[in-house]
């Protein structure tokens, strides 16, 4: 039996499977590690940290393979969007990524719309300057940390970086290249003329690269500590959304699919580049080559439940926090939750607004505040479905992955509020088994990635809405849309007191 290594570089911690050639996950392994929050709206990790767990993880699941580690045949990644890594001349890191979900560039936004106009932008890149984007944070390491900046060779996202050290070939795929806002989307190239207005030298943009293309084989060095082989083939990999829907076979016209892990996602598979969304959505290239999507993101979605476990109830899992989401009815007794915790993108990307408990009763209890959790977290990724609505998008199925989608009462809760089929497939793991499937079609076991979705791809259960709790949302989701415009204002006053 042949075998192929799915390496999904989330925000959470790196997660790594090992898929055989009828799909089947093997044997998986995970490795957390911390996010570096020196000030509120900072957000960094260590880049050798990534490299480091991995290589553990990787040693770990080579232990645990009773077959020939000559039979893993490719390996490819997944990887968190956008985060800045900074080389110097010997591919050292110069300093921590600055991740996805920082929101220290407003300043940096502004620049990029003063120089390259808002109209000018949103043509070549599709996309609008968001605080999360590579581009602003380019911009900041240079306006805030020049001694910094003016030792850099190159830069690279998180799971290129991985990808470096286990080969020591330098590349960026055009799915994670997208989210740089240096990408010309529709010619599929860097941006010269962006690159120019703002000031950066080309030089500094790595070579660009297919998904789905081998860029090398594994250093004996990897190969000696994790007992893989160097023969092992190593492929570019994509963009953690973009592996999702690989992941999740979104692979045509109508195809949606919801990603709650560190961030929420709903994502909307796109034929082509030229649609126009006002950059009202992000549009990216999928990793299906030539093809695209488009997607509304919620900052913090896994990670506000993260954020109340760890705040309120550490010493459960989350498997147990989960259990009292039965406890009370839908609409948690009127509490409600907006997850704005470090601000937010769509639908308003806004980097001071922060989360709100409304309606707190001297009645509600533990299980209350869980239930308005969840649900809150699920209201704001419905605002992207409700603006992919608007622009036409029929949205009767949506296929649910990532860390949220291990529990079946918060399946429930996304049909009941998106009122729509929620499907679960056999993993929930969408972005490490798009990176599998990237290995096996390039190693040549299919002839598309949508033929390798077809085998390896099953439903496990599908959930369907409640019709009583369908009434219940929708009336309270009129309540959670106004939450944002009665705050924004009173955070704005809030944020000098924050450290
Ligand atoms: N058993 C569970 N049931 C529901 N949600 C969970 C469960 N375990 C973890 N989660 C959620 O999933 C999130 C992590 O999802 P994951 O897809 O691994 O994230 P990332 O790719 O950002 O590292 C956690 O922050 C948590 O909110
Ligand atoms: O910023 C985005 C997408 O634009 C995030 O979706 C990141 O890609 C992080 O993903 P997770 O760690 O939450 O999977």
């Amino acid at each position: 039996m042949k075998y192929v290594i799915g390496i999904d570089l989330g925000t959470s911690g790196v997660k790594i499977t090992l898929v055989n050639r009828r799909g089947e996950m093997v044997h998986e392994r995970s490795k957390a590690y911390p996010l570096i929050q020196h000030k509120s709206g900072y957000s960094e990790q260590d880049p050798n940290e990534w490299v480091e767990k991995t290589l553990e993880g990787l040693a770990e699941m080579v232990t645990l393979f009773t077959g020939n580690p000559l039979d893993i045949e490719g390996m490819s990644f997944s990887g968190q969007m956008h985060g800045l890594v900074l080389l110097d001349e010997q591919q050292q890191p110069l300093r921590h990524a600055i991740l996805w979900n920082d929101t220290r560039t407003g300043e940096e936004c502004k620049e990029i719309y003063e120089k390259v106009g808002r109209e000018k932008l949103l043509e070549i890149t599709q996309n609008l300057a968001l605080d999360g984007f590579t581009l602003p944070k380019l911009l900041w390491v240079k306006n805030h940390e020049p001694e910094v900046f003016n030792r850099v060779k190159s830069f690279l996202l998180p799971k290129d970086y991985l990808r470096l050290k286990l080969t020591n070939a330098l590349h960026m795929d055009y799915s994670d290249a997208a989210g740089t806002l240096l990408l010309d989307v529709k010619q599929s190239c860097w941006s010269e003329e962006i690159a120019r207005l703002v000031g950066l030298d080309k030089a500094l943009f790595p070579p660009l690269v297919n998904a789905h293309d081998k860029v090398g084989l594994l250093t004996d060095e990897v190969a000696k500590r994790t007992g893989l082989s160097n023969e092992t083939n190593v492929f570019a990999g994509g963009a953690d959304n973009a592996c999702g829907a690989i992941g999740a076979g979104i692979y045509e016209e109508g195809k949606t699919l919801v990603s709650i892990g560190t961030s929420g996602v709903v994502l909307s598979y796109e034929e082509s580049s030229d649609k126009d969304f006002q950059g009202n959505v992000h549009y990216f290239h999928h990793g299906v080559a030539e093809r695209f999507y488009t997607m509304g993101v919620t900052l913090a979605a896994g990670y506000s439940l993260q954020w109340f476990k760890e705040t309120f109830a550490q010493e459960k899992r989350f498997d147990e926090v989960l259990t009292e989401l039965e406890e009370v009815p839908a609409g948690a007794n009127g509490l409600l939750f907006t997850p704005y915790l470090v601000g937010e993108r769509t639908p308003h990307a806004d980097a001071t607004i922060r989360a709100s408990f409304i309606g707190m009763d001297s009645g509600h209890k533990h299980a209350h505040f869980v239930r308005a959790v969840v649900e809150g977290i699920t209201f704001s990724l419905h605002e992207s479905v409700m603006l992919f609505r608007q622009y036409g998008k029929e949205i009767e199925t949506i296929i649910s992955i990532g860390g949220g989608a291990k529990s079946a009462s918060w399946l429930q809760i996304q049909a009941d509020i998106f009122n729509a089929k929620v499907v679960k497939l056999s993993t929930e793991q969408g972005p490490a088994m798009g990176a599998a499937m990237l290995a096996a079609y390039g190693c040549g076991w299919f002839a598309s990635l949508k033929e390798c979705g077809d085998a390896f791809l099953s439903i496990e259960e599908e959930f369907v809405p409640n019709e009583a709790n369908v009434k219940t949302y929708q009336q309270l989701f009129n309540v959670y849309q106004q939450v944002y415009g009665k705050t924004s204002e009173l955070n704005e006053q809030l944020s000098t007191f924050r450290r």
